[in-house]
C-alpha cells in the first residue's frame, strides 16, 4: 500500500473542518490542516460569535431605557462603539487561540496558508507540496456581492466588525439573516438603517406571520424599508453614497452592506485539477456521507450548500471523521434544524412552517399565543410576542413551533427537543405551566 504523509488533510479550519480534524486525530488519523485566514472560520471569527455579542451589547440601548420604569436613575448615557468593537475582537482572539490549542492538543498539524489541490490525494499548502489519503475540502462561504457599477464601495459581514467609527446612516441590501440581524445591531447604536429588499417579502421561507411581526416591530423602531427596490449602481460621493435603483430612485447613505446571500468557496481550488464539476454557485456536489465523486475527496459545511449554519457543518465533519477512521458509520439528519434570526426582537424556528404543513400534510390545526411579555409591559414598551405551534391533525403531532420575542432563540432550542421527539399537542397540554414565563404560553395554547 503507498504510504502518504498524511491519512487526512483538511483544507479549512472552520466549523467543520476543525471538528473533523479533532475527531480524526482522535481516532489516531495522521491529520493536517490548512487554514489561509484565522483558524476557527466564519463562525468564530466574523459570524455567529461577534454577531451575536454585538446583538447583546446594542440591546442595551432598550434595557437602560427601561430601566427607569423599574426605578433606576441611568445618568446620561452614551456609546462608544470603539470599546464595544475592540472587547468583541479580544474575545474574537480568544477564541482563535483555544481553537488552536484544541487542533495542537490533538497532534493535527496546522500549516496558516492557503491550500489547493494538485492532483489526486495531492495538496499544495504555500511551497510545500503533501500527499493524503483522504483530503477534506471544508472552504465555508463568501459573501456574494452583485456585479454591478461601484458595487465594491459595499462591504460585507466580513469587514461589518472592524468599522473604525459607526456610520450615521447605514443601508443593508437584502431581507434574509444577516440583513435583519445588522438592521437590529446598527439601529440599536443609534445608526440611521433602511433594509433595502428586492422583493416584497422580507425572510423569505420563515413563517409569514412571524416575518410580518419583525416587520411591524421595526419600523415601530424606526427602521426603514424600501420592497421591490432593484439596485442598479453605487456612486461615491463627496458625502456618502448615492445609491441609484431601477425606475430612477435613488438613497443617499455613509455605508452599504451587502447582505444578499453567501456562495459555497469552491474557485481555485484545484477542483478543475482532479475533475470535480460544481454547481453553478461553486457548490460542491457530495452524497448523504459527505463523499464527493472520488473516494479520497470529501466536503462538508457551506462549501457544499446543504444548510449554511455552523452546527450542520459540525456535524457533517464530525460523521465523516467516524465514518473514514472511527468504526460508527452515521449521516447528519436534516430533518427538524432548529434556527434563529437574532433581530431584535429575534425569531426562532423548528420544522414546518404552517404553509408548508398546510402543502405536504392533510389537515392541520394552528396554536398562536399573541401577547405581551410581563417586562415590555410595565416598561410601557408596546412590542407584542407571537408563538405559533403547527399541529398535524391527523395525529395531533406537533409538526412546527415558530416564535419572536425575547429569548425566543433560547425557549426554542428546548422546544425543539420536543418536536424532534414527535410529542404531540395533547403532550404539550398536559405538561404544567412555569408561571409566569413567556415559553408557558407553549403549554397553554387552546
Ligand atoms: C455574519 C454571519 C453570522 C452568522 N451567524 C450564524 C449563527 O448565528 N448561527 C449559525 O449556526 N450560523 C451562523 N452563520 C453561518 C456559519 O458561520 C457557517 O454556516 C459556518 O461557519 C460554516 O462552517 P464551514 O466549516 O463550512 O466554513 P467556515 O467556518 O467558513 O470555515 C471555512 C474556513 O476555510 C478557510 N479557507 C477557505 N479556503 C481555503 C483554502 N483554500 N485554504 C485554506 N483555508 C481556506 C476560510 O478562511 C475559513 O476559515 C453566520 C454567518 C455569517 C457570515
Ligand atoms: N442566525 C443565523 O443562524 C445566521 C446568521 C447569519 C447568516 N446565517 C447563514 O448564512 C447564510 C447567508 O446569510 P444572508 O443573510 O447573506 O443570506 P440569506 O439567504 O438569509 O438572505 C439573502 C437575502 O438577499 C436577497 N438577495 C439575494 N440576491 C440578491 C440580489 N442580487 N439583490 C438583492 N437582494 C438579493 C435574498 O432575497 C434574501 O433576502 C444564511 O442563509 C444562513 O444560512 C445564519
Amino acid at each position: 500500500m503507498m504510504t502518504h504523509d498524511f491519512d487526512y488533510f483538511v483544507i479549512g479550519a472552520g466549523s467543520g473542518g476543525v471538528r473533523s480534524a479533532r475527531i480524526a486525530a482522535a481516532h489516531g488519523a495522521r491529520t493536517a490542516i490548512a487554514e489561509e485566514y484565522r483558524v476557527g472560520g466564519t463562525c468564530v471569527i466574523r459570524g455567529c460569535v461577534p454577531k451575536k455579542l454585538l446583538v447583546i451589547g446594542a440591546h442595551f440601548a432598550e434595557d437602560l431605557e427601561d430601566a427607569a420604569r423599574y426605578g433606576w436613575t441611568v445618568g446620561d448615557k452614551s456609546f462608544d462603539w470603539n470599546i464595544l468593537r475592540d472587547n468583541v475582537l479580544a474575545d474574537v482572539d480568544r477564541l482563535n487561540a483555544g481553537y488552536q490549542s484544541t487542533l495542537d492538543t490533538h497532534k493535527v498539524t496546522t500549516f496558516h496558508a492557503r491550500a489547493t489541490l494538485t492532483g489526486p490525494n495531492q495538496v499544495q499548502v504555500g511551497d510545500q507540496s503533501f500527499t493524503a489519503q483522504h483530503i477534506l475540502i471544508a472552504t465555508g462561504a463568501r459573501p456574494f456581492v452583485p456585479a454591478l457599477p461601484g458595487a465594491e464601495h459595499g462591504i460585507t459581514s466580513n469587514e461589518i466588525f472592524h468599522l473604525p467609527a459607526l456610520p450615521k446612516r447605514a443601508v443593508i441590501a437584502g431581507g434574509g439573516y444577516i440583513a435583519n440581524e445588522f438592521a437590529g445591531i446598527l439601529h440599536q447604536l443609534g445608526v440611521d438603517v433602511t433594509l433595502v429588499v428586492r422583493s416584497g417579502t422580507l425572510l423569505r421561507g420563515w413563517d409569514e406571520a412571524l416575518a410580518d411581526r419583525l416587520l411591524t416591530i421595526s419600523m415601530q423602531k424606526g427602521i426603514q424599508f424600501r420592497f421591490n427596490y432593484k439596485f442598479q449602481s453605487i456612486d461615491k460621493t463627496a458625502d456618502g453614497l448615492t445609491i441609484h435603483f431601477e425606475g430612477g430612485k435613488t438613497i443617499e447613505t455613509d455605508l452599504l452592506l451587502w447582505a444578499v446571500g453567501r456562495n459555497p468557496n469552491s474557485a481555485d481550488l484545484g477542483l478543475e485539477t482532479v475533475g470535480i464539476q460544481t454547481a453553478e454557485n461553486g457548490a460542491i456536489p457530495v452524497d448523504a456521507d459527505s463523499h464527493t465523486s472520488l473516494p479520497w475527496l470529501h466536503a462538508v459545511g457551506d462549501v457544499t450548500d446543504r444548510v449554511q449554519l455552523t452546527p450542520i457543518a459540525i456535524r457533517e465533519g464530525h460523521a465523516l471523521a467516524d465514518h473514514l477512521f472511527g468504526t460508527r458509520r452515521w449521516q447528519t439528519n436534516y430533518e427538524d434544524i432548529p434556527s434563529a434570526v437574532f433581530s431584535h426582537p429575534p425569531l426562532a424556528s423548528v420544522g414546518l412552517t404552517e404553509a408548508q404543513a398546510r402543502k405536504t400534510l392533510g389537515t392541520v390545526k394552528v396554536y398562536t399565543s399573541d401577547f405581551r411579555p410581563m417586562k415590555h409591559v410595565l416598561a410601557g414598551r408596546n412590542e407584542r410576542c407571537l408563538y405559533k405551534l403547527v399541529v398535524d391533525a391527523s395525529t395531533d403531532t406537533v409538526v412546527g413551533a415558530h416564535m419572536i420575542g425575547p429569548d425566543a432563540p433560547e425557549i426554542l432550542q428546548a422546544l425543539a427537543i420536543a418536536i424532534k421527539a414527535k410529542l404531540t399537542k395533547a403532550q404539550f397540554d398536559d405538561t404544567i405551566a412555569l408561571h409566569p414565563t413567556m415559553s408557558e404560553e407553549l403549554v397553554l395554547m387552546k
